[in-house]
């Protein structure tokens, strides 16, 4: 090989290369080095002052001894200081030769970026997993908590829509149910037909209730009309089922009651009005009763319980009479 091809060889080695004499002062360079460190004029320098202070130190405290001791070395990390106050790692070898006379260091140091390379990607990768793990997490908890609002919303929909449901069924003045619910109710109960079991209508009006209304007042009137509502309540059993149709008008269902036993609830409740210490006046009542029979539909029914409502009015009112005792419905058998 002429000189000159070594020479280009030298220079155009992917290695770093470089010669020091044995105490580490640098006598040759190849290209490869002047280009790493940016600059040719490192004959005369000293090799450590061209690494890391960490690789600097690394090497006076053992790769110089190693040179010292030994003809050759490898796989020595190293991290060259380039001008960009980068750091260039290299792995380093050495060979101790004689060169003019002289005993030198052969050097050939080969850059790892693909290793630091590598690290940098798998560091970005784990960084990224992580960000998007977090991002994940995020979405999750912003999740259950649009869950958990949505669930409130749909809990506070419901509680309105009961409480919308019990105003549309209830009558405002005494807390009963009102007109609409007692149809419903009557409807359904009649269509559900005897074997629903017996079941008795009873149809209550206050007795010359305008009188009390115009003697005394409307709030006069109301006040009866609570007060009424409260006794009802207490005098009817919890299965009854009682109903403001009207102005003074009160329906009432005695689920499982057979005439007798109808009569004798309404009875007990006409006395109880007689009874009552009535905070603004004195008040009776009258009802009408009817039982509800095989083919009986929630206008029959009605009706039957109406006439005798009438009846009791036209009777002299404060009674109570069934469709039964008026031969508008088969007597009860015994
Ligand atoms: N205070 C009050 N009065 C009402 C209400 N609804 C209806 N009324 C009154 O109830 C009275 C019903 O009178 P009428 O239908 O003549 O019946 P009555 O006076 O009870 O006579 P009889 O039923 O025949 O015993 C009227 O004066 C209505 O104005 C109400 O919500 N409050």
């Amino acid at each position: 090989m002429q000189a000159k091809q070594v020479a280009a060889y030298w220079d155009e080695s992917p290695c770093g290369m470089l010669v020091t004499d044995r105490e580490g002062w640098v006598l040759a360079v190849n290209a490869r080095i002047e280009d790493w460190l940016g600059r040719a004029d490192l004959a005369g320098t000293c090799f450590a002052d061209l690494l890391t202070p960490a690789a600097r130190a690394f090497y006076h405290w053992h790769v110089a001894l190693s040179v010292e001791r030994h003809q050759q070395g490898d796989e020595i990390q190293l991290a060259l200081a380039t001008p960009d106050e980068q750091t260039l790692p290299v792995l380093g070898g050495f060979r101790t030769a004689e060169y003019l006379d002289q005993a030198c260091v052969h050097w050939s140091l080969t850059p790892v970026p693909r290793r630091s390379g590598l690290e940098g990607e798998l560091i970005a990768a784990r960084e990224a997993a992580e960000a998007a793990l977090d991002e994940k997490q995020l979405a999750i908890d912003e999740l259950q908590r649009l869950q958990a609002e949505l669930e409130a919303h749909h809990q506070e929909l419901s509680r309105q829509n009961r409480h919308l449901e019990a105003h549309a069924y209830s009558d405002g003045l005494t807390r009963l149910k009102n007109r609409r619910a007692f149809s419903e109710a009557l409807t359904e109960r009649t269509r559900a037909g005897p074997a629903a079991g017996p079941f008795a209508l009873a149809l209550l009006d206050i007795d010359l209730f305008k009188t009390i209304n115009d003697s005394l007042g409307h709030a006069a009137g109301d006040q009866v009309l609570m007060e009424l509502a409260l006794l009802m309540q207490r005098v009817f059993r919890d299965q009854d089922l009682l109903f403001r149709i009207g102005g003074e008008e009160f329906a009432i269902f005695l689920p499982g009651a057979s005439p007798e036993q109808a009569l004798g609830a309404l009875e007990r409740l006409r006395r109880a009005v007689r009874e009552h210490a009535w905070s603004v006046a004195a008040v009776t009542v009258s009802a009408g009763i009817a039982n509800h029979q095989p083919g009986d539909g929630s206008d029959s029914l009605y009706r039957r319980a109406d006439d005798a409502l009438y009846a009791a009015k036209h009777d002299g009112r404060d009674r109570v009479l069934h469709a039964a005792l008026l031969g508008l419905e088969p007597a009860p058998t015994r």
